[in-house]
């Protein structure tokens, strides 16, 4: 298959190397014209996923060419515009997968649903969400993940196609569901990532894991997800992976901020996008409009906006009134 990748961060690079390697023929386009080069001269991301060679059926390119699917795997903050300049490319219609996980800003829009407004005659639209470390999947180390769209003939037939010995691939007519863990789990691995730094302990990471799922859950089910689809691959085993894996980005953001660390300045020696940072707003945003309880998510908001102190936070937590589970 001819496979589009846009954004050439850690997961888009991944992603494009992967199916280079078993025999899709694949571009790889980033918005920045100096990190083509790079890519084109060195053949080596070395700026956001070093050490992995891109091979030969890998073209780094400057300019949207055409594909028989295309995945965006820039952060959520930059899909809007790179789903635009597929339009503007005449590729609207062109299948495509969001890779990104998040709510966009402002709209509160879930990726797939940023791609439905962007090109409304788009019938193959879906996400990519699930446990899946960049660097692992580069190395073709054994990863499964959820394809999920509302076009369930479509998502299967792509997901039997795309499925390897490396990727397995389960399809899912859930898109809301699959989207849904795959944003909010950023936000709790932040939480679980700050506890852990500030050596509380596993009861109170495994604590947070839990009720973070059952955050995740209450929401999900007010935005019309179902409620199995979280305790597959993109909801469970994504929130697993995050809160738990050395390799997270969002985790470590948490880390930093046990360290005494600024969001800027742990943000800056992140290098990378850490989504929860920005999901979290949206997160609650939602949380107060739809009338769902999400304590963690809104502690962390809080943090963020400078209205407490990480050390604070569990207090905040624990002194609330005893619930049922
Ligand atoms: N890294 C990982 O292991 C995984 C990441 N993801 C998701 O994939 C998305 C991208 O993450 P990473 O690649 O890891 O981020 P990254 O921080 O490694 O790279 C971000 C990339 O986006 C590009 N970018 C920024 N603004 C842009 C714009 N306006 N237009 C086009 N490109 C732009 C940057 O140049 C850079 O290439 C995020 O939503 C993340 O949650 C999902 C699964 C795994
Ligand atoms: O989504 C991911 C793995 O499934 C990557 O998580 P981080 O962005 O926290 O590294």
């Amino acid at each position: 298959m001819n496979i589009g990748v846009l954004g050439a961060g850690a997961w888009g690079t991944a992603l494009a190397i992967h199916f280079a390697l078993h025999s899709h023929k694949v571009w790889l386009w980033t918005h920045n014209i100096q990190h083509v080069q790079q890519l084109q001269q060195q053949r080596q991301n070395q700026r956001y996923l070093p050490g992995f060679d891109l091979p030969e059926n890998l073209a780094a390119v400057a300019e949207l060419a055409s594909a028989e699917l295309i995945i965006i795997a820039t952060p959520v903050a930059a899909l809007r515009q790179s789903a635009q300049k597929l339009v503007d490319a005449g590729l609207s219609d062109v299948p495509i997968i969001a890779a990104c996980k998040g709510f966009e800003q402002q709209t509160g829009l879930l990726p797939q649903q940023v791609l439905a407004e962007v090109m409304p005659k788009n019938p193959c639209i879906g996400v990519l969400s699930g446990p899946s470390f960049a660097q692992e999947l580069a190395q073709q180390l054994p990863c499964a993940v959820t394809l999920a769209s509302e076009n369930f003939v479509w998502i299967q037939a792509l997901a039997a196609s795309l499925n390897n010995t490396v990727l397995r691939l389960y399809a899912n007519a859930d898109v809301i569901g699959a989207a849904v863990g795959g944003a909010v789990k950023n936000v709790m691995a932040i939480a679980t990532g700050i506890a852990d730094g500030l050596n509380y302990g596993i009861n109170a990471r495994v604590a947070l894991m839990t009720r973070g799922m059952a955050e995740i859950s209450r929401l999900n089910q007010a935005l019309g997800g179902q409620a199995a689809t979280l305790m597959g691959l993109s909801g469970m085993g994504d929130l697993i992976l995050t809160c738990t894996g050395s390799l997270s980005r969002n985790r470590r953001v948490g880390l930093l901020l046990a360290e005494g660390k600024s969001l800027p300045e742990a943000l800056t020696e992140l290098g990378h996008v850490a989504e929860g940072v920005y999901t979290v707003e949206e997160v609650c945003r939602q949380a107060a409009s739809l009338g769902v309880d999400m304590p963690v998510a809104c502690i962390l908001k809080q943090l963020f906006d400078g209205c407490i102190e990480v050390q604070e936070m569990a207090e905040i937590l624990m002194e609330r009134a005893p619930k049922t589970e």
